[in-house]
């Protein structure tokens, strides 16, 4: 059985993670619990962080907090001097509300609003990545408006297709995000900026998909960019001083998945740069890369009680637990694969084939097709491994579901950081009929 970061077996055969007995976890705080091995993500942060030191390369690793958005989140990543890539109002509020450091937020998203763009200046935070024509226009108007800077950087699609799922490649041509670097887009884009007396353009910017092994697909990106950099430089003489390669550097999930170290990521692209910097006599710009997957994915476990136990003969044994895709759309909505384990009984033969349901009315709501475990009895807590990225930040409250409560555990401590949701939650938007359908009172 693979085991994640801190991850062990105690003598009472529970899993522990940070020092912690699951068992207890789920005593504590209930089930369905997503618990985040907190040194693990450190220890990820600094793998990016230390390559870059290591070349002496200026450098800025931003969370890609899609991934994973929480207030406590936010505050580890700040410690560890992570700058922050958000996508909405919401995230960026969070982060607010995190007191992250403002300039080192970068606001991301294909449709950003007015109202999203005014909050990002009323907060003067370090970078907006500029996705579309309508947001230079909305941007022009908001700085020259208030007479404020701010920096920007151009998301760009290099027209390289990564190897991963269809629905998370976004570096292809036919995209929603960013400008197209092949067909003019992105020059125009350029010109639009140029010169401006208050938005400040520091560089060019890519994210190519998710969930990708391959470092060939982030050399494609990097030369794509760094050639329209050259390029521009002896058009118009402007030189870039930012080159963000965004994130997507994949993560095991289960034995199939063979992930790089994430030095090897950032390496390749490194001696992209440094050796086109050099063929151009061009200024090493500094690299600015945004994981989410890779800090948080395999941090995080979720914890859930088994329920019913239903045989289907000669078919399978479906297991079902107290969450499902309400709390983890991922095995629905992309076929994701993950890995479980008897939680409160790590020693016990995992040999069980069972298929994990959720308990959520339909029928594709299925969080492992075959996994192995313990003889499964009602009660037991199952571990699905692996859930720390794009779970709860893509959960839902379908069939009413509360959304789970998440714990940080490290070095033997434990902390609730986001409560369980209660019922009077689930509730808490509605509004009683008040004239629209209600019996007229003759
Ligand atoms: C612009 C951008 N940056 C970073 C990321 C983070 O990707 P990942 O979680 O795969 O590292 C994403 C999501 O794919 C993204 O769209
Ligand atoms: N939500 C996707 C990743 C999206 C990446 C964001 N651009 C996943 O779970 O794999």
């Amino acid at each position: 059985m693979y085991l994640y970061g801190t991850q062990t077996v105690n003598e009472k055969g529970h899993l522990t993670i940070g020092g912690v007995d699951t068992v207890d976890l789920a005593h504590i705080y209930g089930t369905p619990l997503l618990v985040y091995d907190i040194a693990l993500f450190k220890e990820r942060a600094a793998a990016f962080q230390e390559t870059f030191k290591k070349a002496g390369i200026q450098a800025q690793v931003a969370y890609a907090s899609k991934a994973f958005s929480s207030i406590a989140i936010y505050e580890v990543a700040a410690q560890l001097g992570l700058s922050l890539d958000v996508v909405s109002g919401g995230e960026l509020h969070t982060a607010v509300a995190a007191n992250f450091p403002r300039e080192k937020i970068h606001f991301h998203g294909n449709n950003k609003s007015y109202t999203e763009l005014q909050y990002a200046f009323d907060e003067k935070i370090g970078c907006i990545v500029l996705d579309n024509f309508h947001e230079i226009e909305m941007i022009k108007e908001i700085s020259e408006a208030r007479k404020e800077k701010m920096n920007v950087l151009l998301r760009v699609t290099p027209g390289v297709h990564a190897s991963t799922h269809d629905y998370i490649t976004t570096g292809q041509e036919d995209s929603k995000f960013g400008f197209d670097l092949k067909n003019g887009q992105t020059d125009d884009a350029f010109l639009k900026l140029h010169n401006h007396p208050y938005i400040q353009l520091l560089g060019m910017h890519c994210h190519i998909g998710s969930q990708i092994f391959e470092t060939e697909a982030f050399r494609l990106a990097a030369e794509a960019l760094m050639t329209k950099m050259v390029e521009w430089r002896q058009k118009f003489k402007f030189t870039c001083s930012v080159l963000n390669l965004g994130g997507g550097f994949g993560i095991r999930y289960t034995a199939e998945d063979e992930p790089l170290h994430p030095s090897k990521y950032v390496e390749e692209m490194e001696s992209t740069v440094l050796s086109m910097a050099r063929t151009y006599n061009y200024p090493l710009p500094e690299i600015w890369i945004e994981p989410g997957r890779s800090l948080v994915g395999d941090a995080g476990t979720t914890i859930y009680t088994i329920g019913s136990t239903k045989e289907v003969p000669n078919i399978r044994t479906y297991v079902s637990v107290d969450g499902g895709m309400s709390d983890n759309i991922r095995p629905a909505l992309y076929g994701a694969k993950y890995s479980a384990a008897s939680a409160n009984r790590m020693l016990d033969p995992h040999s069980d084939k069972v298929t994990i349901a959720g308990k959520c009315c339909e029928s594709g709501d299925k969080l492992i097709e075959e996994a192995f475990i313990a003889q499964p009895v009602e009660g037991d807590l199952l571990a699905i491994f692996c859930t720390g990225a794009y779970t709860y930040s893509m959960a839902s409250n379908y069939n009413r579901l509360p959304k789970p409560a998440i714990v940080f555990c490290e070095d033997g401590q434990h902390q609730l950081v986001v409560r369980r949701e209660t019922y009077e939650d689930i509730i808490r938007l509605d509004i009683p009929l008040q004239k629209i359908g209600r019996e007229q009172s003759k």
